[in-house]
């Protein structure tokens, strides 16, 4: 048996637009009211994730959510026609008609966290939506995302969904963005580690004090619980409170992982030695590599401007690691410098390629964040929605349909505009056609 890591990429809505909604991600607060242009955020997403694809990785897409949220706003007593809506809450309430406009669902290391079938005691493939309560555009999010990997992972015998974790600070859950899985090879059993930010029920543990932790430990354990991991395959980390409060929102932002590789800032977490020799302890005896980078090369700012571990390492079919990586490392000196060493240090990273997100990396988003890890044996791919995987037809399909149906400008002041919904509907209908993906949003119902 065939195994892999998939890569399922968000699919880049029709309303993505800088609406400055996320307090502790400084590029969506520095970009707030900045025109966007979905047309080319969408493109430079496929581009990606087609690219992985002829590198000859396993490579899906995830559908995008209905914007605007019609239904929350109804549910937060907007009534009337879909017009007048759209009109109420634009004059009364524009803040609330933007966290109902975003396009957040694109990054979908936040839409769950998965645990493959060789880590989980009943031997299915877990996925837990996330609940991403610490933000309300994003905390509206889980039900849909859950439609939709319902829809992608449509197999009962294999895929096994929760429901998304209770609606409370005390489970704040980002998903993915705060879990790695470290493992010798993808089918066997994992390490799996969870970052957070703070323990919910445990005020004096530490956590930042400007901005806001949105993952708890308590959400962590739940998840492992709810994905039926072992005590011993699970590590629990804290992060840094300190780099949090510098814009490091999700752990994705200070490090990454990949079979038996751990790239990390020296200052991503707390008791790090402590912790470093924990995981050591329970990935076994097989080699194992800490690359762990130092601030007087790489300093916090410039991992935060440039998402240096915002990157994917990926293990192409001829076994060598790549770092997928955002234009903006190129751009950035020291960033630029370190990736030029990283692959001559002799650990299983060889190669760097990088790819122009700017559009996401504009609202915080880079290549690590647009994408969901599936690490799956050929019989789960097998099962998966094949209208979902990457290939020449659905890249040429996905490409045509992003140019009929989305603007090329859109600025917060076009949200409210009722043609934008029917543009929205429109192609959202069309596309669960494409992919096959039946109901799955709120105005097909
Ligand atoms: N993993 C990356 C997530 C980025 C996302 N940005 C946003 O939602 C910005 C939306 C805006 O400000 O328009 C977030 O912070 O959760």
């Amino acid at each position: 048996m065939k195994h892999f890591e998939a890569n399922f990429d968000g699919l880049v809505g029709p309303t993505h637009n800088y609406a400055g909604l996320s307090f502790g991600n400084v590029a969506s607060l520095s970009n707030a009211a900045a025109v966007s242009n979905p047309k080319a955020a969408a493109k430079q997403g496929l581009q990606k994730a087609k690219a992985l694809a002829d590198m000859g990785m396993v490579q899906g897409m995830l559908a995008p959510q209905e914007r605007p949220d019609l239904h929350t706003l109804r549910r937060i007593g907007f009534t009337g026609s879909d017009a007048e809506v759209l009109n109420k809450a634009a004059k009364q309430a524009p803040a609330l008609l933007r966290a109902c406009c975003s396009a957040s669902s694109m990054w979908t290391a936040n839409a769950a966290t998965v645990s493959p079938s060789a880590d989980c005691a009943d031997g299915k493939l877990h996925f837990t939506p996330a609940n991403l309560v610490d933000k309300l555009h994003r905390s509206i999010e889980p039900v849909t995302t859950g439609n939709i990997l319902a829809a992608t992972f449509n197999n009962e015998k294999h895929f096994s969904h929760h429901q998304h974790l209770p609606e409370h600070a005390s489970f704040g859950d980002e998903g993915a963005a705060n879990h790695t899985r470290l493992c010798n090879e993808y089918g066997n059993k994992g390490l799996e580690l969870f970052v957070y930010g703070q323990e919910a029920t445990n005020p004096a543990a530490p956590k930042p004090s400007k901005y806001p932790a949105r993952q708890t430990l308590e959400a962590s354990q739940a998840i492992a619980r709810l994905h039926k991991l072992d005590d011993d395959n699970t590590v629990y980390i804290s992060q840094n409170p300190d780099v949090i409060d510098q814009g490091v929102f999700h752990n994705d932002v200070i490090a990454v992982g990949n079979q038996n590789v751990l790239f990390y800032h020296q200052q991503a977490f707390l008791n790090t030695q402590h912790k470093l020799d924990e995981i050591k302890r329970k990935f076994g005896s097989s080699e194992l590599h800490f690359i762990e980078v130092p601030t007087d090369k790489v300093g916090i700012q410039d991992a935060v401007k440039s998402y240096l571990f915002n990157t994917q390492i990926i293990t192409l079919p001829s076994g060598e690691m790549a770092i997928i990586a955002p234009t903006n490392c190129q751009e950035n000196e020291a960033v630029h410098a370190y990736l030029q060493e990283v692959v001559t240090l002799g650990t299983p990273i060889k190669q760097v390629h990088y790819f122009d997100v700017k559009q996401s990396m504009q609202n915080g988003g880079g290549p690590a964040c647009l994408r969901l890890r599936v690490a799956m044996n050929d019989t789960e791919v097998a099962a998966v929605n094949q209208h979902t995987l990457m290939n020449d037809v659905l890249f040429s399909e996905l490409n045509n349909w992003v140019d009929k149906h989305y603007r090329d400008r859109l600025s917060v002041d076009d949200l409210a505009d009722p043609q934008v919904l029917i543009e929205s509907r429109t192609a959202l209908d069309e596309l669960t056609q494409l992919m096959q993906l039946g109901s799955v949003y709120q105005f097909q119902k």
